[in-house]
């Protein structure tokens, strides 16, 4: 059996109300195409900028944008990943703003959220640096989602480039793996697509990754080129920097059909190494 998914590369401006306009619009045009499964940017509703975390920050459920999601997926019945969201929420250290993806089913009930586990803190010669943790705190759970079809793994960005994280996914069931992201016009070129197809071919899975659009205007200049990939490193489907939906058709069978001609996971010498497994075993709503 198979089904339709679809990446929205939309352009982010610095209107919470036009991002969600913006949103809205693109996800009924993927669903008008048959898409069941759709998948947003990183920071979808806000300007990828430390600047603006704090301004945009909203809490789940009251936040505009998670209610915007939670009530988009159930009006289309579809599997909606609203990107991510600066997520304003209480801790046990005061009050922090996450870089959070909602995970919504077609009730439009969520399924799980991903805090970014992984911040992005980096400086590159000649390139960029950013400090998410100048603004974000850092999640602390591995998700994994149960859906209809199969168990999906949910990261955002910068975690991508940590493949514990994905096989720990992996070893939770998980045979697609959802990545809104935001690369930039300094790693992207460099890592995008390599990174991404790697963590589908270690790991046999499919390997989804939605950026938004680039925007000229931005502080930050996001890479662009969402990008969908098949277990055994194929891409099906490519963006480009604009504006645009890509879709593919997932046929869950090829994961099966992979791993049974080349059975990595199987041949996985766990007597000489372990990934060892922290974390709670299910992410918290
Ligand atoms: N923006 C990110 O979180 C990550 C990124 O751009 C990179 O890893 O490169």
């Amino acid at each position: 059996m198979s089904f339709k998914t679809a990446v929205c590369q939309m352009l982010v401006s610095h209107s919470k109300s036009d991002n969600i306009s913006k949103a809205k619009s693109m996800i009924e045009e993927a669903v008008s195409q048959g898409a069941e499964l759709i998948i947003m940017p990183e920071m979808f509703n806000c300007p990828y900028e430390n600047t603006s975390f704090p301004d945009f920050a909203e809490s789940y459920p009251d936040g505009e944008t998670v209610k915007f999601l939670a009530q988009t997926a159930k009006e289309n019945k579809i599997y909606l990943v609203g990107g991510s969201v600066p997520e304003s929420a209480e801790t046990e250290s005061g009050r922090q703003i996450f870089n959070t993806s909602f995970f919504f089913d077609p009730q439009g009930q969520l399924i799980v959220r991903h805090r970014k586990v992984h911040l992005f803190d980096i400086d590159i010669e000649g390139g960029i640096s950013f400090r998410e943790s100048d603004t974000l705190g850092r999640g602390d759970q591995i998700t994994v989602a149960g859906t209809k079809w199969c168990d999906i793994g949910l990261a955002i960005c910068y975690d991508m480039r940590f493949p514990e994280l994905m096989r720990a996914m992996v070893l939770k069931g998980a045979k697609m793996i959802l990545i809104p992201a935001a690369f930039n016009t300094t790693t992207g070129p460099a890592h995008w697509e390599i990174t991404l197809k790697t963590r589908a071919v270690d790991n046999q899975t499919f390997v989804i990754a939605a950026s938004p659009a680039r925007n000229l205007e931005a502080a930050y200049h996001a890479y662009g080129h969402s990008l969908i990939v098949d277990p055994w490193g194929e891409i099906l489907a490519e963006a480009g920097t604009g504006e645009e939906i890509i879709y593919a058709s997932i046929d869950l069978e090829l994961v099966d059909r992979v791993r049974r001609q080349l059975p990595l996971l199987r041949h996985r010498r766990t007597d000489l190494y372990r990934l060892e497994v922290n974390s709670q075993p299910m992410a918290q709503k």
